[in-house]
């Protein structure tokens, strides 16, 4: 076990195991948290109630959740003297399944986001961020309950990697050189800045298995690549060609392109079989809008997948019902869609919905099903009966507004 200086390793918890591609999860795993910065606090007491009750209700006291604290963030600084302790990163290996809060990332300068540093460092490749739609929550959009997709976002590569070099530094100078005088880049100007967009196959075709794998495990009907290759030939353009490659070498007997269905099957899709589409970045931001229910699984380099994330919640009642998890074969650590939504830090007043749906996501990961199912049966029975958060409240028609704790005491006693 690793040395733990600041947090406490549960007494009364086992680690989770990976033994032949498999988690094995004992009766009381330890699971570690991150409490998150601003709203962070409010949305985490709020939904470790929920969990708790739910895994309580679900295997009466046979089954519990072993909860460890770790620190990132303000908090980290606060207690640890620093934004992420090696041990937070630690505990993550070890335990292998987590949850976190948002974590403040500075605009403009200071240090880079611990949010994309911890799914960089755990090589958590695929951001899963699933968007339903849950029965009488407001919505911009007239037909909301044909959004059900799921957005699988590459997780470590593009711009989000954070390669940039600022205006006017020595390194930026050199790099301009080098473009301009031993590539004949020509058009950099004076004083430019410059970020890199890494992007490979080995990254993209991960992804993309996994969505694909996903598709076929959960009798999805199709998976879009969703890129900007027409401008970003080599990379957005690359991801979507690595997309069709890797369904030709390693699907090929469970999916057809969107060609092939047209081509060979007469718009038809023979049962059993994924269609692989792909379509253009600002093409799919109206297609989604427009016509949902001919999108199902997304796959789509890791900027377009946060664009997209926050533009498909909205179309499902907004951020505070947006869960998500950021997933690799070994490790897996659940967070919100959402930032730390600074304004209403310590109001108990944001909706929690979205930490506690990606605690279904997480116990849904462990095998729980039944505590999952639970949690969705409370937050149902809480939006039928209007009772809910702010963010609902402000568009429901005589609805009861309760706090972020009073949302969840609600889905526990609904559930
Ligand atoms: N994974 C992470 O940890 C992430 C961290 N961040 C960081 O968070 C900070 C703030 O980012 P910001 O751009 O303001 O985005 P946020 O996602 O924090 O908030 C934007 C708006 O979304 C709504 N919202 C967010 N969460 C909830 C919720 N639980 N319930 C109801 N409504 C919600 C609020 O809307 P309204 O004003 O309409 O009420 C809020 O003002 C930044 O430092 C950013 O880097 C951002 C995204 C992810
Ligand atoms: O790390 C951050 O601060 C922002 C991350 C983000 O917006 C996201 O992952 O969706
Ligand atoms: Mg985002």
């Amino acid at each position: 076990m690793a040395n733990y200086k600041f947090a406490q390793v549960p007494a009364q918890g086992e680690a989770i195991q990976f033994e032949n591609g498999t988690l094995q999860v004992p009766d009381k795993p330890i699971i570690p948290f991150i409490e998150g910065d601003g709203t962070g606090p409010d949305i985490w007491n709020a939904s470790q109630k929920v969990f708790d009750a739910a895994v309580e209700k679900a295997y009466g006291g046979q089954r519990a959740i072993a909860w460890m604290e770790v620190y990132a963030g303000e908090k980290a600084k606060n207690e640890c003297g620093e934004w992420l302790p090696e041990e937070t990163i630690e505990a993550f290996k070890e335990f292998r399944v987590g949850i976190k809060g948002p974590l403040t990332t500075p605009v403009g300068g200071g240090f880079r986001s611990l949010n994309v540093t911890l799914r960089q460092v755990l090589d958590l490749y695929a951001c899963v961020r699933p968007v339903r739609y849950f029965n009488g929550v407001p919505s911009p959009v007239r037909e909301p309950e044909k959004v059900d997709m799921v957005i699988f976002r590459e997780n470590t590569e593009d711009v989000y990697a954070g390669l940039e070099w600022q205006a006017g530094a020595e390194d930026t100078e050199k790099a301009v050189a080098f473009f301009r005088n031993e590539l004949g880049v020509k058009i950099l100007r004076d004083g430019t800045a410059l970020g890199l967009k890494p992007m490979t196959d080995f990254g993209s075709k991960r992804l993309i298995r996994k969505a694909i794998q996903y598709a076929i495990q959960n009798n999805r009907k199709s998976v879009t690549l969703v890129h900007k290759g027409n401008i970003m030939k080599f990379t957005e353009g690359a991801f979507k060609d690595w997309g069709y490659e890797l369904a030709r070498e390693e699907f090929a007997d469970q999916v057809i392109t969107e060609d092939q269905l047209w081509d060979t099957y007469e718009g038809k899709v023979p049962e059993g079989k994924i269609v692989l589409k792909d379509r253009i970045a600002d093409n799919m931001f109206q297609q989604a809008l427009l016509r949902p229910n001919e999108y199902d699984v997304l796959a789509s380099p890791n900027l377009n997948g946060d664009y997209l994330s926050d533009a498909l919640a909205a179309q499902v009642g907004g951020l505070g019902m947006a869960p998500g998890g950021n997933i690799s074969d070994q490790y897996a650590v659940f967070e919100a869609t959402h930032g730390t939504a600074p304004k209403y830090a310590g109001l108990d007043k944001v909706n929690p919905s979205s930490v506690i749906l990606s605690g279904v996501m997480m116990l849904e990961h462990l095998g729980w099903q039944e505590a999952a199912d639970l949690i969705i049966a409370g937050i149902e029975k809480s939006i039928q009966e209007k009772v809910v958060t702010y963010d609902l409240a402000r568009n429901i028609e005589g609805a009861s507004e309760v706090k972020a704790s009073e949302f969840a005491q609600a889905v526990i006693e609904r559930m």
